[in-house]
């Protein structure tokens, strides 16, 4: 990490003028680079209109060319008017360099300074000045008036320390808004030289970026971080998308930042490969509406999915959780034999027909229940999907009727007796009362059908048998009889999709452009009547597979959701972010079976990220407490920065509910930004009532749901009644007590047995 300018001291005496004659310096630079954009604009402007033009010229070809200038244009106009705001945000001052060599990620890492870049008396000269942005902006002739951050020759702006420093003499952070710079913050790389930029020495401004940017106060949005990302973060997000990126590290470390910076960084990469679109699964929608406006930001949109994990299968969108003890039956992969048994022992759901009545050649002909068994025992023999096997079932019972019928013999030529049969097949085939038997005999199959009838208990106890307890089948059937789909149900159904096969669906019809149907249009280009943007959500609608995969907060994927994300992902490369001290799930071993039967034996690239951004010491030692309990023997990552802010603790008053009131309405107080109270699962409606009234900086959260989030400050609800509430209780109070920035409050009840300064037995030495 970088270290903060050690002249700072000296310069920050200098006045400010020094401070204002650098903002100039960067005002100057950001003018031209605005010049140079709305040149650009211009031209965009200008594409589109002519494109424009020539559609009136009404022949395919120049439709055609028109849309697909339309489109370019329209990208890079959208592009441009987006990342206006704050798209200069960094720039580096080099030492002349040896020639750049690419280091193992591909990249321009650490380029070394020439020999004699740095004279005997520690005095050097800047000899490369470099901008970096959200995007690049090339001057007219062509040299770089801004890099893109994502760019090899932006890495050494992100990769450099004073440990190792490469070329790098100075970083600078701009902060801007819109067309005006308001400051800036300079990191000193190598703080023991004297560096003369055309002859002026090289002045240090401010504080640093990182502690600047850690010190804001947070809202409900979470903000990029590509102006002060870290060393080990980089590495991280500029890894080659080989196979499997696996990247570790404790609460706070950047694992959301990271993940959501290298889906922005693999498109900038390789955009055609990643048009397959890159996914990413998330464990919460809340942690989906936090994160969402990340990637816009870094002007990426279109191919990335943010979904929940309750949403990831096709039309769901799951807000509700199992108790712990049914969520544990429901994500284990013991399931995955009860769905099968189940999708096969569905088709018996509504009372199938007995028996099967036909005529065929003028004859009778009769299959009674025993035969239909038979039959379809066969037909279901291995593991193919049911839906997908009917059409072998009918074919089963035809060979039945036709044996029954006595007709085989009749003719000893083959094609004779094959044209006999085949319109014997279409004799019955034609019948209504054939049809009707087999829609009712082996009825086409939905996933919520099937899991509907598992509500059931006896029919659940039937269909899992020695594999879930009868406490296990009876705890399953009630949820399932409760209104609405939980988050584990999600999985279920997804699952259920494989092992069913889809149905049959109907095509959905286009609607059609009436004059491309006057002119015959419509055929020559069938998606003329889709804008670009329609067809690009369209498709990430359809998509059922990506081309990469980043799972955030993959400790807490039951075995069920590890399938579900696989099926996603089967031609991906992977990036797999998580921290094991923070899995809610209490099977860490079967989980991770599944993860790696979902990965497959594709090699993994491990990565470990140490430093936590978030916590102030203070806080990030407490939590470090229950982490000895959670998983004793495990590092906490080192907390970067300190508050002098101890966390407090409370003990309840008179009631739970106006203690937590009252401690929220303290903490609203004394920081800026959004307070988080976070409670067990069960008291998640309750919590929202206590607070109603103090305002939309503050907000109740069941344990669960705090996953990932973060607040300035946060109230944390009776640690024991968290930590009791399942088998993974004390790794979920360490993401609860891990998810301020600024201030934390722990209120006890009896139950935590507070002793007389209140701290709970959970959190004492
Ligand atoms: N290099 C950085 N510069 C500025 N802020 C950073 C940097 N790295 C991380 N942060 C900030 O630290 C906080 C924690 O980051 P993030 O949520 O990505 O951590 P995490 O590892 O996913 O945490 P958890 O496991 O607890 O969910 C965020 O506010 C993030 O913006």
């Amino acid at each position: 990490m970088a270290v903060q300018a050690q002249r700072q001291g000296a310069v920050g005496s200098v006045h400010d003028s020094v401070r204002d004659r650098e903002i100039d310096v960067e005002q100057e630079h950001l003018d031209r680079v605005y010049r140079r954009l709305e040149e650009k604009i211009h031209e965009a402007e200008f594409l589109m209109q002519d494109a424009a033009r020539r559609g009136q010229v009404g022949t395919p070809g120049a439709l055609a060319e028109r849309d697909a200038q339309v489109f370019r244009a329209g990208i890079h106009l959208n592009r441009l008017n987006n990342e206006f705001e704050d798209f200069l945000f960094g720039r580096i001052d080099l030492l002349t360099g040896k020639d750049g060599k690419k280091g193992p990620d591909g990249a321009y890492t650490a380029v070394e300074p020439a020999e004699g870049a740095v004279r005997p008396d520690n005095t050097a000269d800047i000899a490369e000045t470099l901008h970096i942005g959200r995007i690049g902006v090339l001057d007219q002739d062509y040299t770089p008036l801004v890099i893109d951050w994502r760019a090899p020759a932006a890495a050494p702006f992100y990769r450099s320390t004073p440990v190792d420093p490469g070329r790098v003499v100075r970083r600078r952070v701009i902060r801007s808004k819109g067309r005006q710079v308001l400051g800036v913050e300079d990191d000193l790389m190598r703080p023991e030289l004297t560096a003369y930029l055309d002859g002026d020495e090289l002045p240090a401004i401010g504080d640093g970026a990182l502690m600047a940017a850690l010190g804001q106060a947070r809202s409900h949005t979470m903000r990029d971080i590509v102006a002060s990302i870290q060393a080990e973060q980089d590495l991280v997000i500029r890894a080659p998308a080989a196979s499997v990126t696996y990247v570790e590290g404790g609460p706070g470390t950047g694992k959301t930042a990271v993940a959501l910076h290298r889906a922005a960084y693999l498109l900038y990469q390789d955009r055609r490969r990643y048009a397959g679109g890159i996914l990413i699964v998330s464990p919460t929608p809340l942690l989906v509406a936090y994160t969402e406006g990340v990637l816009p930001s870094l002007g990426e949109e279109g191919q990335v999915a943010i979904r929940a994990i309750g949403s990831l299968a096709e039309g769901s969108e799951a807000t509700l959780y199992d108790s712990p003890s049914v969520a544990r039956a429901k994500g284990s992969s013991r399931m995955l034999k009860v769905l099968r048994k189940a999708a096969r022992g569905a088709l018996e759901l509504n009372d199938p027909p007995a028996r099967l009545r036909v005529v065929a050649f003028g004859r009778r002909l009769e299959l009674e229940a025993r035969q239909l068994d038979g039959i379809r025992r066969s037909a279901l023999g291995g593991t193919a999907p049911v839906n997908l096997l009917r059409p072998r079932a009918r074919k089963l019972l035809l060979d039945a009727l036709w044996e029954q019928s006595g007709a085989a013999g009749r003719h000893s030529d083959p094609e004779l007796a094959a044209e006999l049969r085949s319109s014997f097949d279409e004799d019955i085939t034609s019948e209504d009362a054939f049809l009707a038997f087999l829609d009712a005999w082996w009825p086409e199959l939905t996933p919520a059908a099937v899991l509907d009838a598992m509500a059931d208990e006896r029919r659940l106890g039937r269909w899992a048998r020695r594999i879930l307890n009868p406490g296990e089948v009876r705890k399953v059937a009630r949820s399932l009889r409760r209104e609405g789909r939980t988050v584990h149900d999600i999985a279920l159904l997804d699952e259920l999709q494989a092992v069913l096969g889809a149905p049959a669906r109907p095509r959905r019809k286009r609607e059609l452009d009436p004059l491309d149907q006057l002119t015959g249009l419509e055929e020559l280009m069938p998606v003329r009547e889709e804008s670009q943007r329609e067809r690009a959500e369209r498709l990430a609608q359809e998509r059922v597979e990506y081309a990469h995969v980043i799972v955030d907060e993959a400790q807490d994927l039951t075995p069920m959701q590890w399938r579900m994300v696989g099926r996603r992902g089967r031609h991906a490369t992977w990036t797999v972010v998580g921290d094991p001290a923070q899995s809610s799930w209490s099977d860490p071993d079967e989980a991770a079976e599944a993860r790696d039967e979902a990965l497959g034996t594709r090699p993994r690239r491990r990565f470990e990220l140490t430093v936590n951004y978030r916590n102030p010491a203070e806080i990030a030692e407490l939590a470090s407490k229950v982490l000895a309990l959670a998983m004793p023997g495990s590092v906490s990552p080192k907390a970067v920065r300190s508050t002098g802010v101890e966390p407090r603790f409370t003990v309840v008053e008179d009631t739970l509910g106006a203690t937590v009131r009252d401690e929220a309405a303290r903490l609203l107080e004394r920081v800026d930004g959004t307070v988080g109270v976070v409670v067990a699962m069960q008291r998640r409606e309750e919590a929202r009532r206590w607070l109603a009234g103090l305002g939309d900086r503050v907000v109740a959260l069941g344990s669960l749901e705090a996953k990932g989030l973060e607040y300035d400050a946060t109230v944390v609800v009776s640690p024991a009644e968290i930590a009791d509430e399942s088998p993974a209780g004390l790794r979920v109070l360490y993401v609860a007590l891990t998810r301020a920035t600024q201030q934390l409050t722990v209120v006890s009840a009896d139950r935590d047995d507070p002793d007389a300064a209140g701290v709970p037995d959970l959190l004492r030495d």
